[in-house]
């Protein structure tokens, strides 16, 4: 049989009709939930509805891989699905999402790959700007990077978490790959712009490549895209689209220590969501330094509940010194269970300031897991 490509895009037209109308008949159902989740709210306070159902979104995702006959490749589905969800948080409801800024930054694409094209963004100068424009309600989320798997917690996140009210809602890893870009030539380069983390991320590059070159922390990779593009011997470690945004030449390519380098985000919110079927639960605690054994005692009740843990980290309180605030990550459990009720109110009995920071869909890759 000879393939007629004319015949063959009336076939598609055709099929572009069934699509269409399928994805407005969805996108009606949007609308209703909507509606529903409105009427379902006491108050029928709209600014105080969420839109944004992680858990849902979820097992969208995972039924739409399940069914997927192919040919189209699974991660073309989901990006399709992406779009579908974004369009439809978009019709229910006007969504701005902060994120750490400008265009180009992990953050961004973060962002891009958790809400879609169809809602709006805000980007913000720094992570303290993220939570304020959560805290103060000029964005209903917030995306904020919180642990890379190379270089570890980024503080700032961590240190906000201990002052700010707001949650912890979703999370996502992204695959982070950094570039050295500039206008210059690699050996001309007399400085390297880049976010701390990011830094930290290219040891092993810096220190064969350009050793001894004057390294200039940012407040974000974006933004020290931005900075070498104005600079003339310069250069900047970031995202590979600043290549493009910013109008600069990719010098190297994957200077990363690690290639399965990952960064994991939280997304922030004035509320988590309700309990899915593998939820992950952030908490933070204060032990006293006089105790002996305080830690070790409060990390016992999570034990005695048989709850696994998946990040353990400290800050100091910066409230009284030599005090330190421990955050606690534990999987299968959702922040609203019993099982956490009781491991709050044990920890209470010896800890001081005990917060559960947030709880959400357990979304680490399954290599992770
Ligand atoms: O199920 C919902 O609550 C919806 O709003 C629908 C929907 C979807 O389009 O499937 C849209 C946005 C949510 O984040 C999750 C799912």
């Amino acid at each position: 049989m000879s393939l007629n490509l004319d015949t063959l895009r009336l076939q598609i037209d055709s099929l572009d009709h069934k699509l269409i109308a399928l994805l407005n008949e969805r996108a009606q159902v949007s609308l209703d939930i909507g509606a529903a989740k409105r009427e379902a709210k006491d108050s029928q306070d709209e600014e105080n509805t969420h839109v944004y159902i992680p858990g849902r979104e979820k097992q969208v995702f995972e039924k739409v891989t399940r069914l997927n006959p192919g040919p189209l490749a699974a991660d073309s589905l989901c990006a399709i699905y992406r779009e579908i969800m974004s369009a439809s948080i978009a019709l229910q409801k006007d969504v701005m999402v902060a994120y750490l800024g400008p265009v180009g930054s992990f953050s961004h694409d973060a962002s891009m790959k958790r809400f879609g094209d169809s809602v709006q963004y805000a980007s913000q100068g720094t992570i303290a700007d993220v939570f304020e424009a959560v805290e103060r309600g000029r964005c209903q989320y917030g995306v904020v990077p919180f642990e890379n798997s190379i270089a570890g917690s980024v503080v700032p996140t961590l240190d906000k978490f201990i002052k700010s009210k707001v949650k912890i809602r979703a999370e996502t890893y992204l695959p982070v790959h950094h570039y050295l870009l500039s206008n210059s030539t690699t050996e001309a380069v007399r400085r390297v712009y880049s976010h701390p983390v990011a830094l930290a991320q290219c040891q092993i590059f810096l220190n064969s490549q350009l050793k001894g070159i004057e390294l200039i922390p940012c407040a974000s990779t974006s933004e020290a895209a931005q900075l070498a593009s104005k600079e003339k011997y310069a250069a900047a470690i970031c995202n590979r689209v600043c290549a493009d945004i910013y109008g600069l030449d990719i010098l190297h390519a994957d200077i990363e220590d690690q290639q399965d380098n990952t960064t994991r985000f939280f997304i922030i919110s004035d509320a988590w969501d309700a309990p899915t079927v593998s939820d992950k639960t952030l908490l933070m605690f204060t032990v006293d330094h006089r105790l002996p054994g305080a830690l070790c005692d409060g990390l016992k009740v999570f034990k005695d509940h048989s709850l696994n843990l998946t990040k353990i980290d400290s800050r100091p309180s910066m409230l009284r010194p030599w005090h330190y605030v421990f955050f606690v990550e534990c999987a299968g459990v959702h922040g609203d269970s019993e099982v956490m009720n009781n491991v709050v109110a044990e920890l209470g009995k010896f800890c001081l300031d005990v917060k559960i920071v947030g709880t959400y869909p357990d979304q680490r890759p399954q290599d992770l897991n």
